[in-house]
């Protein structure tokens, strides 16, 4: 008889990061499973606390004090019993809280207070309707969850299908709203009115010429003003007269869900791609939890690899994933899934709001939506039968998280294909150096895609040295060859891409008499100048100020810009092409919802000439009229201190010049760099991944990194530095006692932004190979350190972690 329940409780500290146990109530024994979130009493006095249900045991193996339960908050199971599973793998390989990484699974509104209804979706009986919803539809359920009796019924309905819940959705993303308007009359009624204005009523004349060519469309009215070119009094008279009509439109809508479906059909193979789908077909047949590196050149048709796998997928009955770094960052790929497999696909980014999200996940876990497209954390969908999981950019750095639980994606969906006995694809064209190399020791196996797809080649690479480039001309982001290459593609009609380097780069104000840089009274970082909002702000904290006119320290007046964004770009971009029409893409113009999606329409549609942009364009894109990419700063990221940052440089360049020269035009890349020799660079420019792989190897080996060591980082912050740092030296002193001889401890060294909220960080590096103590020794650490120190320190673990800042 099942009427004990362990329970994790929403108390996140290492001491109460373990199951409790409660009884149940009499009736609801057997009702309540794991999965489902309970209220418990918890601790001293009357407090109450949220918990998740994660095992049931029988009363006769335990024998220690019980409180009840104090109330039921699901009548179904939110976590199924792999991804139960799955969490308490997760926190101890993270070293996180399980109470985090049971949270990490679920849609923002079961995480928080959430009014919800039970609704009756089914006819009941005479006396279930009486007793539990009288006259109405649906009751609050708030009001139930104490109620044992009603509880019991209503969870048994719910196993009958006969009612659900309904979430109170207060969507603030939603609510927003714009003024749009809309034409009231036929347009033989506006000729009518046009006749009757006198002739020098110009305004008027041109809004009821405008309101005529606009049909039943309904144009924001600020579309509706730039279209025209008419001030909005005039609309405003115009709405006075009854020639159009106000209304308010919402603002932001989700942009997948304006996209009609056009269905697509899979494309013929060609021989590479046919092979490396031969290749992984078998292991999705006869299920098998193999690791597939798919390997393939940009433009090489790896997309389409993809969608045939998941329709062989599909076929067996199995329902298949896709994982992708950012759905905002790769646009396309969502509209391909889409045109291939329909309404069987829910879609989860972050641009979702929160019922959105949740309307998406309650049809995945209902089994209407087979195929699941999403960023990080869709890798916990709750996907029943899982047959094939995708991670597209194996390599992307986004697949990490940075915060607890600090997950790397690709670790739990090779957990979720060892549960389901499914393989698992990685592509990319630059795999992570971890994953090329687990190809060549035969741990994952590795298919090829040399060529590309549709484009006969890769484009053609050059570089340019910029430095006699600003000796000639002064400072400036553009050289002689780039320009002329954008004048010619200007004059065919073609297209470009030009990329702003912006990793580990801001744009501060230094004077440039003393040097005096603005930073962060809070953060030991400089402050990030917004033309925008004309204010300096901190990136880590929020802080914001003015911009200043004086240098605080020496009262010059010389203290100016510094570093380049993409706005000043923008501006040399209009001094230089006058003519070009140009579309800036970075944080500043995509921070609304869905104006990311509509910028990339506007290039599509070829309403742009030039594509500008940081980061965020390197991806994914595939439009076939781009034929030149250019690279404005190639080597911002490469003096960073990081081990990595010769990798992303590469991965950067790679990607990013893999936008041109899809289709049947060339392609041409032209990379600024004030390094041409760099190796990075060079072998970016010969787009040679197997040659770049080789040699970065032979450093990472030299000096004890990843592939060839695993790392750990500790990270240890307190308000007052000192405490901080003399806490990590003693963890540091406490692990070389016990640590294998092999492993490497390096630190404690401040953060290279020691102080961050009023925080000072500390951290130490372990690296190691195997070493059988390292796990255990970190636990217990983990669960020491506030005692042992103050209860002010705080120690995170972070198990391979992606920056070293
Ligand atoms: N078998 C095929 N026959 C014809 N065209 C194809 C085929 N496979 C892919 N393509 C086309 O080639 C182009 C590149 O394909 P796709 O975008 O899938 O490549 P990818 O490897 O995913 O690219 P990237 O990694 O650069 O984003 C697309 O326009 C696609 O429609
Ligand atoms: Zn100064
Ligand atoms: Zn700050």
């Amino acid at each position: 008889m099942a009427n004990l329940v362990q329970v994790i409780v929403d108390v996140p500290t290492m001491q109460t990061n373990q199951p409790y146990t409660y009884a149940v109530p009499k009736q609801l024994t057997d009702l309540v499973q794991p999965g489902m979130r309970v209220i418990v009493p918890f601790g001293a006095g009357k407090r109450e606390v949220q918990g998740f249900v994660v095992g049931v045991i029988d009363e006769s193996t335990y024998d220690g004090p019980l409180k009840p339960l104090a109330a039921v908050m699901d009548l179904a199971p939110v976590v199924n019993p792999e991804l139960l599973q799955l969490s308490q793998w997760l926190a101890n390989e993270t070293y996180a809280f399980w109470i985090s990484c049971l949270y990490t699974m679920l849609p923002n509104l079961l995480k928080g207070k959430t009014k919800r209804w039970v609704e009756v979706i089914d006819e009941l009986s005479e006396s279930d309707q009486a007793w539990l919803f009288g006259e109405e539809n649906e009751v609050e359920f708030d009001e139930l969850t104490h109620a044992v009796d009603k509880l019991e019924r209503l969870i048994q309905l719910q196993r009958q299908g006969k009612i659900r819940f309904r979430y109170a959705v207060v969507d603030q993303a939603r609510a927003k709203t714009v003024t749009a308007i809309q034409a009231t009359q036929s347009f033989e009624k506006y000729e009518e009115s046009l006749a009757e204005l006198p002739k020098n009523a110009t305004a008027q004349r041109q809004l009821l010429a405008y309101l005529q060519n606009l049909g039943d469309q309904v144009v924001t009215l600020k579309v509706a003003q730039e279209q025209s070119g008419l001030r909005p009094d005039i609309f405003r008279l115009g709405e006075h007269r009854g020639w159009l009509r106000k209304l308010q439109q919402e603002q932001y809508r989700d942009p997948m869900k304006d996209q009609a479906i056009t269905p697509s059909q899979p494309l013929a193979l060609n021989a590479e791609q046919q092979a490396a789908y031969d290749q992984i077909v078998p292991d999705i047949q006869q299920p098998q939890a193999t690791v597939h590196l798919l390997q393939g050149v940009t433009g090489s048709g790896k997309t389409e690899v993809y969608l045939q796998l998941m329709a062989a997928t599909l076929a067996t009955g199995k329902s298949a994933l896709l994982l992708v770094p950012e759905i905002s960052l790769t646009p396309q790929i969502v509209g391909r899934v889409r045109s291939r497999f329909g309404e069987q696909v829910a879609v989860l980014h972050s641009g979702l709001s929160n019922g959105e999200r949740y309307d998406e996940w309650r049809r995945i876990q209902a089994g209407e939506a087979k195929v699941v497209v999403g960023a990080r954390s869709a890798v916990f969908a709750p996907l029943a039968n899982l047959g094939l999981i995708i991670m597209d950019e194996e390599h992307e750095s986004s697949y990490k998280q940075d915060e607890s639980p600090r997950y790397h994606t690709r670790q739990v969906a090779l957990w979720r294909g060892k549960y389901h006995q499914a393989p698992v694809v990685l592509g990319s064209a630059t795999p992570s150096l971890e994953t090329r190399a687990r190809a060549a020791a035969g741990v994952y196996k590795r298919e090829v895609l040399a060529h590309r797809a549709a484009a006969k080649t890769l484009p053609q690479v050059e570089i340019v040295d910029m430095r006699p480039e600003v000796q000639r001309r002064g400072e400036t982001n553009f050289s002689n060859q780039l320009l002329t290459a954008l004048h010619a593609r200007l004059q065919r009609g073609e297209q470009s891409i030009l990329l702003l380097n912006r990793r580990g780069f801001s744009s501060f104000i230094m004077c440039r008499d003393c040097g005096y840089v603005l930073k962060c009274p809070n953060c030991d970082i400089s402050l990030t100048m917004h033309l925008d909002t004309h204010a300096m702000k901190c990136h880590y904290c929020g802080h914001e100020e003015g911009i200043p006119q004086l240098c605080p320290q020496c009262q010059s007046r010389r203290i100016r810009y510094y570093g380049t964004g993409t706005e000043k770009v923008a501006a040399e971009l209009a001094d230089l092409l006058p003519q070009a029409r140009v579309i800036r893409m970075d944080v500043d113009t995509t921070r609304k919802k869905g104006q990311h999606q509509a910028l990339l329409d506007q290039f599509g549609h070829h309403e742009a000439d030039i594509l500008l942009g940081t980061q965020m364009i390197a991806k994914g894109l595939d439009y076939p009229d781009v034929t030149l990419v250019g690279v404005l700063n190639a080597d911002t990221g490469l003096d960073l201190p990081d081990f990595r940052a010769g990798e992303r440089t590469f991965d950067l360049l790679t990607q990013v010049s893999g936008r041109a020269g899809r289709a049947d035009k060339l392609g041409e890349v032209i990379i600024q760099t004030f390094n041409p020799q760099n190796y990075v660079i060079k072998l970016a420019q010969q787009q040679d991944y197997e040659r770049f792989f080789a040699q970065e190897m032979q450093l990472r080996k030299l000096a004890a990194y990843p592939p060839y060591y695993y790392t750990v980082r500790l990270m240890g912050s307190h308000p007052d530095e000192k405490v901080a740092a003399k806490a990590m030296f003693t963890i540091r002193q406490q692990l070389q006692t016990t640590l294998a001889a092999e492993t490497q401890l390096l630190g404690p060294t401040p953060r290279s932004i020691a102080r961050l909220k009023n925080r000072y960080y500390y951290q130490i590096m372990i690296k190691y190979r195997a070493d059988a103590r390292l796990h255990q020794e970190l636990l217990t650490l983990m669960h020491q350190a506030q005692q042992q120190f103050d209860r002010q320190f705080q120690l995170s673990i972070d198990p391979e972690p992606q920056y070293f800042m």
